[in-house]
């Protein structure tokens, strides 16, 4: 495909208003006739992170390739900065566009020393040693840059992608499962890292994961795909509580579900009558709530309404599986801390109403 320059497009600032660095509007694409991608659009302010969130397949990386540069658009469009970069008609070369990218190989060349690795994104006239060593500071691995990659940890070498990935101070920076590699305990300290590391520097962050929990605590707004569209979008914990169906609400955990039909406003089951909101008369239902928002309390007084069938001590969590009586269906909750339930123990089911889900079946 032939790589155009366009123009330049003033970016408009709105007073008051946080003004998107970067702007994906309506973009698709298809390989063989199959849609990979499909209107997916997305407003990316500097220093914000969004996350595109999905299982394998469903289009992350090809819309990170696209607004990378990599990846030809068959429809929509791409301003960084106010420029327009990419449409159907043309792209503009990927290092033209003040992009940083990290991938999950992170792709160090190994031949380089780590001071050749994080100067090399930089231009010639830029490649000042003190300008590599303040970024090796930055990442906390002063004194490294006569090292090579294979000479580092895995943490290391994430620190040096980042710094090289940093070092061109570009205004978008774009991850792809970047963390995936590691292993659980260094994962979450290297999220912590890149995120102090990345809103420092400014950029409007796209980050690909297929982990819910790594949406949740890098997010400041989480796109979740599946099958090249963007379901639902907006902060995480909006998506977790207020998710627009149940696709959305089972990325985030498990859920107990209990079908149903609204009959006067509520929907009979097997935990009590919950309310139907502004579905019809008449509307088959699932309800969902989360493990983690059912209580049981063992009863006292007889009126149980499901049975302990199952316990699974976790240390910090437990997770007890209650079976109800009437249709045998199991529900899971999970509890903090300590948990003296036994098998076979009957309980009563407490929990807020304003945490069951209603969605149409
Ligand atoms: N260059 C290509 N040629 C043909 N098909 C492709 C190409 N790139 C991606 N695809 C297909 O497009 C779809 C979306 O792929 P993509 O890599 O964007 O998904 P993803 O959500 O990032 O998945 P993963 O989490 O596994 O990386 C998949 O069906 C994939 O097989």
């Amino acid at each position: 495909m032939e790589h155009t320059d366009f123009e330049m497009f003033a970016g408009q600032k709105v007073a008051g208003k946080a003004v998107p660095m970067l702007r994906v509007s309506h973009v698709a694409r298809q390989f063989g006739g199959r849609q990979a991608v499909q209107d997916v659009s997305l407003s990316v302010c500097p220093g914000q992170v969004t996350c595109l969130l999905g299982s394998s397949g469903c289009g992350k990386s090809t819309t990170l390739r696209m607004i990378a540069g990599i990846e030809q658009l068959d429809a929509g469009s791409i301003h960084i900065d106010g420029q327009l970069v990419a449409d159907r008609n043309g792209s503009l070369r990927p290092e033209k566009r003040s992009v940083g990218m990290v991938f999950q190989d992170l792709a160090l060349f190994p031949h380089m020393t780590v001071f050749d690795n994080i100067a090399f994104g930089m231009a010639r006239d830029q490649r000042r040693t003190a300008d590599v060593e303040q970024m090796l500071d930055r990442v906390g691995l002063r004194g490294y840059g006569a090292k090579y990659p294979h000479q580092l940890s895995g943490g290391e070498q994430q620190r040096i992608a980042l710094a090289r990935a940093l070092a061109t101070g570009p205004k978008v920076m774009l991850l792809d499962e970047p963390f995936s590699s590691l292993d659980q305990r260094l994962r979450s300290e290297m999220r912590e890292f890149a995120l102090d590391l990345l809103r420092e520097a400014g950029a409007a962050v796209v980050l690909v994961t297929h982990d819910p929990d790594e949406a949740m605590m890098m997010a400041d707004r989480i796109a979740i795909m599946d099958q090249g569209r963007v379901l639902q979008q907006g902060a995480p914990l909006d998506l977790y509580h207020r998710p627009a169906n149940l696709a959305v609400a089972q990325f985030f955990s498990d859920l107990n579900l209990l079908p149903g039909k609204v009959s006067h406003g509520g929907v009979a089951t097997g935990i009590g009558a919950i309310s139907a909101g502004p579905l019809a008369e008449g509307t088959a239902v699932t309800c969902a709530i989360r493990p983690e928002h059912l209580r049981p309390a063992r009863s006292t007084d007889g009126a149980a309404c499901a049975k302990v069938s199952r316990i699974q001590k976790l240390g910090r969590e437990n997770l007890i599986e209650l079976s109800l009586p009437e249709t045998s269906q199991k529900l899971r909750c999970n509890i903090a801390g300590s948990c003296d339930f036994k098998l076979g123990d009957r309980v009563t089911l407490d929990y807020d109403p304003a945490t069951v889900m209603v969605f149409p079946a």
